[in-house]
């Protein structure tokens, strides 16, 4: 593709991976950030609407060899390289540029060297980290513990279409949302064993607008780049062009170290990763490299490594309110319900239950519950907080009692919400609440001294 040369199309018909966007056009927003990591986060909470026009079109031709899926207005690729023999293929994501890259590549397609009857690692948990790479054997340093060919490679960003009037939010939701449908077709094209293993990684970007596929992507993306020369990168847009984010099944089930005792290398010939020992190894360490520069300064370190550092970052930024979401219409029925319970999900994955945000989480679901007129799950949920029976006339008794779904409600607080999110609408309440969902103290809900409010039945949660 020659430099400019989408350039000199109208905005609305340019095709998603524009290498250069021109500098007068205001409807093309890239995604921010240079490893998965630092994208953006989206704090929607519904979805855009996009007008019509301005989702790009996946209208896919066949490639001559028939291996590759090119959407018509080609900007990137869908291929499966290397194409050797039997051996397991990665699916790429690419602009044309990059796989040029790789068939021009002295010594491309070469073969993986044979598995060793016996691997000198293995998958099992790693306390406090979730699964981990392990030695099965004494390893010497230098040695190459694994070849891997990856999963995927995708760009760790693709430029989408945007409406000018977009908000920056809408601007980074609409973005992740085209990078997942773009990632999705390669998904889709992997084998079922090979699809099966990529939605098996771990995924930590569960409450940032990233679909299911790119928080995949963006919690396993190893970098790798320079592989879009024909663009000689002069801004920093420019280089992320060409950066890529690999994820593998094996390598990326290795933890973070500032003190690693491996290091991965990319062999471009056999399209896979080599994970070589950097120190000796005894039998049963846990295998570890670098995410981050591990010379740069302790508060550089934890800065870069804050974003895997996200389900802690999660539960400390989002407290489940009722107000920001009863007296709200735009926002779905089940929107507490499913917050709260992700929420829930988190905390207990970094075993926080002492967290007074886990009682409040509990109890914000058993509310939203009241709220429906569910009296059945609210009971459910009250089990843990207060041990109410479903048949209890207190339900019907309660201040919000299907404050949701009436419209006049008979409770008391109920009503009033309702009021006031008429008066005030959704940005209103939000100014109100202001995120803590402390405006307004509700019956039940847990206050002050985070121990002694602890949920009653917190062991049966937890088990
Ligand atoms: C690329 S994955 C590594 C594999 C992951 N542990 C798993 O269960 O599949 C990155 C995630 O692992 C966890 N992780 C990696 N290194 C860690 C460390 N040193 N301490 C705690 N968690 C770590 C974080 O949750 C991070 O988001």
């Amino acid at each position: 593709m020659k430099r400019g040369f989408l350039n000199s199309k109208p905005a609305k018909d340019r095709p998603l991976g524009s290498p250069v966007a021109s500098k007068t056009d205001p409807v093309l927003h890239p995604l921010k950030g240079t490893v998965p990591s630092q994208l953006p986060y989206a704090t929607l909470d519904r979805p855009v609407d996009v007008p019509k026009g301005y989702e790009t079109k996946l209208n896919f031709v066949t490639g001559a060899s028939g291996s590759d899926t090119q959407p018509a207005t080609a900007a990137y690729v869908w291929i499966a390289l290397p194409q050797v023999g039997d051996e397991p293929d990665t699916e790429c994501l690419f602009v044309p540029e990059t796989k040029q890259i790789f068939l021009n590549t002295s010594g491309f397609p070469k073969p993986l060297p044979p598995a060793p009857t016996r691997p000198a690692f293995c998958v099992a948990p790693s306390p406090g980290k979730g699964m981990g790479l392990f030695s099965t054997r004494n390893i010497k340093q230098g040695e190459i513990i694994l070849h891997e060919r990856p999963l995927l490679i995708a760009p760790v960003a693709v430029f989408s279409n945007t409406p000018a009037h977009f908000s920056e939010a809408q601007i980074v939701q609409h973005s992740l949302n085209e990078f997942e449908r773009f990632a999705e077709v390669s998904v889709n094209r992997m084998t079922p064993q090979r699809r099966a293993a990529f939605m098996s990684l771990h995924n930590c970007h569960t409450m940032d607008g990233s679909g299911p596929i790119v928080g995949r992507i963006r919690t396993n993306g190893i970098g790798l780049s320079g592989l879009q020369p024909g663009l000689k990168a002069k801004t920093d847009m420019e280089v992320k062009m060409g950066t890529y984010s690999v994820i593998c099944d094996n390598i990326s089930r290795l933890n973070h170290s500032c003190s690693p005792n491996t290091a991965p290398s990319f062999d471009r010939a056999m399209l896979a990763y080599r994970l070589y020992a950097v120190r000796d190894i005894a039998k049963g360490e846990e295998l570890t490299f670098q995410y981050v520069n591990v010379l740069s300064s302790k508060s550089e370190r934890s800065k870069a490594l804050k974003p895997y550092d996200v389900r802690r970052s999660a539960i400390s930024g989002f407290v489940p309110t009722l107000s920001a979401w009863a007296p709200n219409c735009q926002l779905p029925d089940d929107w507490l319900i499913n917050k709260s319970t992700e929420l829930l999900e988190l905390i207990e994955k970094e075993h926080l239950e002492h967290l007074e945000v886990y009682c409040i989480a509990n109890h914000a679901i058993m509310e939203a519950y009241i709220c429906l007129g569910d009296s059945q799950n609210a009971s459910k949920w009250a089990a843990r907080v207060e041990l109410l029976d479903p048949e209890s006339p207190a339900y019907a008794k309660h201040g919000l009692w299907r404050m949701r779904v009436d419209e006049n409600p008979t409770g008391e607080i109920g009503a009033m919400l309702k009021l006031m999110g008429e008066i005030c609408g959704p940005e209103g309440m939000k100014m109100m609440d202001n995120g803590t969902g402390s405006f307004m103290l509700l019956p039940g809900r847990p206050s002050g001294n985070s121990a002694e409010n602890r949920c009653r039945n917190g062991q049966q949660l937890t088990g």
